[in-house]
């Protein structure tokens, strides 16, 4: 099922509003606005495909209420079309250089305002698309790393705000490399598959899963004590021991499992989102060191790691 676009109309002539709701309404979902401040709000909480902004209007005119649209993280990346009576090509200028994708002269023709809009939708569409494939693992079809490195500074940001804790698992695949050695890279790319799955219907609801590169995946836990994280942390050994992948190499026999780092923070402006991975690194070393197949973890508050 295709999902239909929106698009908000700014503009304080209640007229014209109807105008090109009429003209638009067929093909993509309206919101209206008839003042840039509450474009602004309606912008920040419904965040539309496109925005359609008149240029003339009382109070805060189009140029300062897509200056403050650019300003803002929420909007920044929202494109906005122009429209506008004014016949004065420095306005048209002006308006490109704040960053409008395009501008649209009054009167309005339908088939033009239809053929501009349908244009910036699609390149809306494909840019969407492109954020797509760049943030997920096509082996596994999990968040990949650079989605994580996104998604753990935002939440680090937003713990720091509301004061709430932060909880990472670092989980790798035991064996890896004999078990690619005894059945090759195919089937060994099918059991990244199998466990990706397994986190993912663990922890998909409760946080960001990812594969953070070769057999190596995180869980980014917001708010989760660490009581809870580690909760989610055995689930995930125990459905990776549930797919009973057995297998047997020279002097080894047994089944996939797979090791787990954990750490919890509360993050604070002197240490960073890095320390937060380094300590579940850490920790997931220590776990292959002392036998594999089982979850280690560094409490914030005291030094001694515990095992589980
Ligand atoms: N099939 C497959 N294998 C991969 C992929 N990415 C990494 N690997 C393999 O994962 C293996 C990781 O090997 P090691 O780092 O030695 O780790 P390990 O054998 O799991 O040993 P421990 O981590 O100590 O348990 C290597 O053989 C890589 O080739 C992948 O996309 N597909």
């Amino acid at each position: 099922m295709t999902e239909v676009q929106s698009v908000l109309v700014i503009d304080d002539e209640k007229i014209n509003l109807k105008i090109i709701s009429d003209i638009l309404s067929d093909e993509v979902s309206i919101m209206l606005a008839k003042s840039g401040e509450q474009g602004i709000r309606k912008a920040i909480e419904y965040k539309p495909d496109l925005i359609l902004l008149d240029v003339v209007m009382p109070e805060m005119d189009g140029f300062e209420t897509m200056a403050r649209l650019r300003h803002d993280v929420r909007t920044s990346a929202i494109p906005v079309i122009f429209i506008t009576a004014l016949n004065d090509s420095s306005h048209e200028e002006k308006a490109l250089l704040m960053g409008a994708s395009d501008y649209i002269q009054k009167p309005l023709h339908t088939n033009i305002v239809q053929a501009r809009v349908r244009l910036h939708l699609q390149l809306v569409k494909q840019r969407q698309m492109l954020e797509k494939l760049a943030n997920i693992d096509p082996l596994t079809s999990l968040a990949n790393r650079r989605k994580y490195q996104d998604v753990i500074e935002q939440e680090w940001q937003r713990a720091i705000t509301h004061q709430g804790c932060l909880s990472l698992l670092v989980i790798d695949i035991d064996n890896f490399k004999q078990y690619n050695d005894c059945y090759g890279h195919a089937t060994g790319d099918k059991v990244l598959q199998q466990v990706a799955m397994v986190l993912a219907k663990q922890a998909l609801d409760k946080g960001l899963v990812a594969r953070y590169g070769g057999e190596e995946f995180v869980i980014l836990l917001p708010d989760h004590t660490q009581e809870d994280a580690a909760e989610v942390a055995r689930l995930c050994m125990q459905g990776v021991e549930a797919l009973n992948l057995a297998y047997s190499h020279e002097d080894f026999s047994g089944k996939v499992t797979v090791s787990v780092g954990g750490t919890t923070k509360l993050p604070n402006l002197s240490c960073s989102s890095d320390d937060l991975f380094n300590t579940a690194d850490e920790m997931l070393g220590l776990a292959k060191k002392s036998g594999k197949n089982k979850i280690l973890w560094k409490l914030p508050s005291n030094p001694h790691t515990i095992a589980e």
